[in-house]
């Protein structure tokens, strides 16, 4: 018989000690399907705690007989991994012993859950804590999120995108590009109304006026889309209301609706990257366009120093990693740092989605989906008074 492995014996120990936790809540539920016990009983008894200790232990010495197969070991059929495992069960020792000697924090069981889920499921915000914190400063230090594409927009490189023919449907709910993926929807409104909000109350007191005069401050908007934040921007009356749009047949549609006789509406035609050197200084800024990675947002932030006012805001659609609630934890806190290097801090309020964000009418037709949750974590950057360029 062949020898068992140090992670199937790091495997077998942990998911011994689940079993015992779990096993009185199972007995109890078994009886209570089979009518045995009235509703009199109290709830069922939790098992043994998991001996904490000797699993460490047990953990370190399945480290040291081979470290890379005991830190990284996944089952093969459930894809569960031992971090995992451990994350279920609290240990936080071993999933800091198990992070410190390699396991990968971002590893995939078979139903796509990582081990941030694991924890999070079992009520372990410690350990949740402790694997968010390693996840940001693994981001960090490999650039690994750079390489991401931003959901909306999982096929199309930005340059080709821009050069296809995009189509409004004739119920006004999306804007699709031709491989059958949507460039906007409709279902977003309510988003794009509070990210409007977002960047020109805010935009309106940093210009020196208090909230109920007019106007707003200048306000920017990266991408048109739908025009649905432009439209909001201009509810609040800004003073300048600059749109950077590089499609030709969005900005086509920008002039056909009469965009460039708006109130302080200023269309720059042109992709943001060779655009936003000259354009001056704002108040308020939205980004939100397609087919771009990670890294462009970020190159994008990077003009942020310049772009936005002391005590300015800036927003954008935050589509980072959304189908798994702990990577987008982790995107938000990668955000989060690297804002605040450039002296804006940063912050997510939690808005709860109506029921068609996630219903399957308002899905049909979109080849790939890029939404699943049902709150948006929006996010608030607000460049700190003393550390913006001021105007030239
Ligand atoms: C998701 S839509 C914006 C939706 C918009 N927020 C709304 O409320 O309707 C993205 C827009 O960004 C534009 N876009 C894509 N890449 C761009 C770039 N590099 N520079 C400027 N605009 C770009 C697209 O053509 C598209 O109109």
């Amino acid at each position: 018989m062949a020898a068992m492995t140090a992670g199937a014996e790091l495997w077998q120990a942990l998911c011994a000690a689940r079993e015992a936790a779990e096993a009185p809540a199972k007995a109890a539920s078994e009886e209570e399907n089979s009518g045995a016990k009235s509703g009199a009983a109290p709830g069922p008894a939790p098992g043994p705690a998991p001996d904490a200790e000797g699993l460490l232990a047990k953990t370190q010495s399945c480290l040291d007989k081979d470290p890379e197969n005991a830190s990284s070991y996944q089952d093969e059929e459930s894809g569960a991994s031992v971090l995992m495992v451990a994350s279920q069960l609290g240990l936080i020792e071993v999933v800091k012993t198990l992070l410190e000697r390699g396991a990968p924090w971002n590893a995939l069981d078979r139903k796509g859950r990582c081990a941030g889920e694991y924890a999070l499921e079992a009520g372990h915000q410690a350990v949740v804590d402790l694997l968010v914190d390693h996840g940001v400063r693994a981001e960090m230090l490999l650039g690994a999120i750079e390489k991401r594409k931003l959901e909306r927009g999982p096929m199309a490189a930005n340059e080709d995108y821009l050069k296809s023919n995009v189509e409004y449907t004739s119920d006004e709910q999306k804007l699709m590009d031709p491989n059958g993926d949507a460039v906007m929807m409709e279902w977003e409104r309510p988003l794009m109304q509070l990210h409007a909000q977002v960047i020109c109350q805010r935009g309106a007191l940093t210009a020196g006026e208090s909230s109920e005069q007019t106007p707003t401050g200048d306000v920017l908007n990266v991408g048109f889309g739908m025009g649905i934040v432009d439209s909001y921007i201009q509810e609040h009356k800004p003073r300048r209301h600059v749109i950077i749009e590089a499609h030709p047949q969005v900005y086509k549609r920008m002039l056909d609706d009469g965009w460039d006789k708006k109130p302080g509406v200023e269309i720059v035609f042109g992709r943001w990257q060779d655009r936003v050197a000259s354009i001056g200084q704002f108040d308020g800024i939205f980004f939100d366009t397609y087919g771009e990675y990670y890294a462009d947002l970020k190159a994008f932030q990077d003009n942020l120093p310049r772009l936005l006012r002391p005590s300015g805001v800036y927003s954008f659609f935050n589509g980072l990693c959304p189908r798994n609630i702990f990577f987008h934890g982790v995107c938000c806190q990668v955000v989060q740092l690297q804002l605040d290097h450039m002296g804006i801090e940063a912050s997510f309020q939690p808005c709860e989605l109506e029921a068609d964000a996630n219903a399957d009418d308002t899905w049909q037709g979109v080849k790939r989906r890029y939404w699943w949750n049902d709150t948006y974590y929006l996010p608030i950057c607000v460049m700190r008074p003393t550390t913006a360029a001021t105007d030239a």
